[in-house]
């Protein structure tokens, strides 16, 4: 009992789930129809909890009719008492004023009558449309914890700034004696990976600058994000410098792309934040959840599906921003983006139908250089052939600009470089198999060594994308930064340039790369958190497990996509993955909504 036990949690943790339904246990089934002697399935809970397997300091816990390893139980309960805390409680700033707990603010109310537009302010007053980003400014003014969710272009950070700046207004009505009684007024940003902090601090800078926050408002903003290793002081794996002994000295922490923190990391997080500590969650609950265990934001976001329209202008610690300003929602990416969130596989089919590209390979490739927003490809060897050339005039294309590059216009060049590189990007949803990134990236270099554009037996070449793999904090390097590489025009020797969230060029010889790929194409895992302006989906050329293939794996790739989308792949699994709504097991948010 304990090996199928240890192996089934251990199993479903590979499967990122936090625990298993004891009522679930087909192994065992397998077993009993193999002879092996086990108890009746209504035994278990009470033979198990007779032993001393179960319980405090034991290795499992029963909770819910759920089995856990008692480490990821702990986690789980440590979070959600954080939760309900920080929901139920106001933030510990003691100089906030007792109206904003009605959901009045001046401040507020200030900051949005300049930069909401006529239609919007109309749409208030004439109550068709509620405006979210200024509930999300009070809901998170009046809660500890709270959460601003949103898709693509919704306002998030927007609404972080409007939500900083009026704290920080606040902070300064004080008296300066009392300001000094206070001490500094802390501010931090996170994010749980190097590029996306490095998008979030340059979301921070464009947006002050945009929404004209004064000097000494914006002194108390930061514009830096760090990812959370780094805001911890990593020690080392699960170590951490800031920990429940040793707090973090801040006041208020916004952290981004929540949706990608795994428990055991945010569970850290939260022990190291001291009481009175304001937490403010960012991010998209509809896409992909971390990689490991755990599906926290959807999780703590689930009173969402069932809030009534009486409940919208009620204080409440989680809000929903639903207008995108980015691309417009009637648009095709946008159609095809909500279809795919909600399931609905008539309107996925009948969008990919309009837009499939007929059998014609000269019109296919015309349209696949400058067509359509959106577009459909049936899969067969030639049209991957397409893709592939579609990528390869891309690459010759940035081949050519490269040898433009002087000592003189070095970091102009660079900076076109990276921007047309972000001109087109593919996503695979798989790594290895048929259509995965290994094989595509590697039909690339074969074709670009055709054109005798790239020595085939060359690791590094001038014009290679590549994709960092780990973090390399010694140089400002991260997991999923993008790197090209070019000729020094000082040495000419063949080197790596990356640009910073700041806009400053890093320049490293390739014997100090940190572990990285050719990246012609990326898993969509990868791409969370970075934006192209026409985005390929290549779907798996064979059956992956339905565990893999998703609908939030299939919308967080669409909503990577600015202004083109295309999807390479077999419309029945394309439909079937659209069907598939991924679920996590976890007992998350019984242990906060009893949901
Ligand atoms: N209320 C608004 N009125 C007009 N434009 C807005 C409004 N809110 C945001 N925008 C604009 O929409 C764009 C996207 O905003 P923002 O970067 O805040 O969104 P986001 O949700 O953080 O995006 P991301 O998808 O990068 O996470 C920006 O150009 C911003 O200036």
């Amino acid at each position: 009992m304990i090996v199928l036990l240890a192996l089934r949690c251990s199993y479903e943790l590979n499967q990122q789930n936090t625990c298993f339904l004891l009522t679930q246990l087909t192994w065992v089934d397998w077993l009993m129809h193999h002879n092996v002697l086990l108890p009746e399935h209504y035994e278990w809970a009470e033979r198990l909890q007779a032993t001393d397997l179960f319980g405090e300091d034991a290795p499992f816990v029963l909770d819910n009719g759920l089995v856990y390893f008692s480490r990821y139980h702990n986690m789980e309960l440590a979070v959600a008492e954080f939760v309900i805390a920080g929901q139920t409680r106001k933030p510990a700033h003691h100089w906030l004023p007792a109206e904003l707990l009605d959901g009045q603010s001046e401040i507020v109310d200030g900051l949005f009558q300049s930069t909401s537009s006529e239609a919007d302010k109309l749409d208030e007053q004439l109550n068709t449309e509620i405006d979210w980003q200024y509930r999300a400014v009070l809901n998170s003014l009046s809660h500890q914890f709270s959460v601003i969710t949103g898709g693509p272009g919704t306002g998030k950070t927007t609404t972080v700034i409007k939500l900083l700046s009026s704290l920080v207004q606040y902070y300064l009505e004080q008296p300066t004696l009392i300001q000094k009684q206070i001490g500094q007024f802390t501010i931090k940003l996170a994010a749980p990976t190097g590029k996306a902090a490095l998008r979030l601090t340059e979301s921070m800078l464009s947006g002050i600058d945009k929404l004209n926050i004064s000097d000494d408002i914006r002194a108390y903003i930061p514009t830096e994000a760090s990812t959370i290793h780094r805001l911890l002081k990593s020690r080392g794996r699960n170590d951490f410098y800031y920990n429940s002994n040793n707090k973090l000295p801040i006041d208020v922490l916004v952290l981004d792309e929540a949706s990608m923190v795994d428990l055991s990391l945010m569970s850290k997080l939260m022990s190291a934040l001291p009481s009175r500590c304001q937490l403010v969650l960012i991010g998209d609950k509809e896409q992909l959840a971390s990689v490991e265990a755990g599906n926290l934001l959807a999780e703590i976001c689930a009173p969402l599906q069932s809030l009534g329209i009486e409940r919208q202008n009620a204080l409440q610690p989680v809000t929903e921003l639903k207008k995108s300003y980015r691309f417009d929602s009637n648009g095709e990416i946008g159609l095809l983006a909500k279809a795919v969130n909600k399931g609905v596989g008539k309107a996925v089919e009948h969008l990919l139908i309009e837009n499939c590209l007929g059998t014609d390979d000269a019109n296919r490739q015309r349209y696949l250089e400058s067509g359509s927003v959106l577009t459909w490809l049936d899969p067969n060897s030639h049209s991957i052939k397409l893709i592939v050339e579609r990528v390869v005039r891309h690459q010759v294309a940035i081949l050519d600009s490269i040898s433009e590059i002087t000592e003189s216009n070095e970091l102009n060049v660079v900076k076109a470089l990276f921007k047309k590189l972000y001109e087109l990007q593919v996503l695979s949803c798989v790594r290895q198999s048929i259509y995965g990134v290994e094989e595509f990236n590697k039909l690339v270099k074969e074709r670009l060594s055709q054109l005798g554009r790239v020595a085939w037996q060359d690791e590094h070449y001038a014009g290679r994308p590549i994709l960092v793999t780990e973090n390399a904090y010694h140089l400002g390097l991260y997991n999923g930064d993008i790197g090209i590489q070019i000729p020094d025009p000082v040495s000419d020797q063949l080197v790596t340039y990356f640009i910073d969230g700041k806009g400053d060029m890093i320049k490293l010889f390739n014997q100090r790369l940190p572990t990285h790929e050719s990246v012609y194409a990326m898993t969509v895992h990868k791409s969370q958190g970075s934006e192209f302006d026409h985005t390929i989906l290549i779907m798996p050329g064979d059956d992956v497990g339905v565990k893999l293939l998703g609908r939030e794996l299939i919308y967080t790739a669409i909503t990577r996509a600015k202004t083109r989308f295309t999807i390479f792949g077999d419309k029945d699994r394309t439909l079937r993955a659209v069907n598939n709504h991924t679920v996590r097991q976890s007992g998350l948010s019984k242990l906060l909504y009893g949901l």
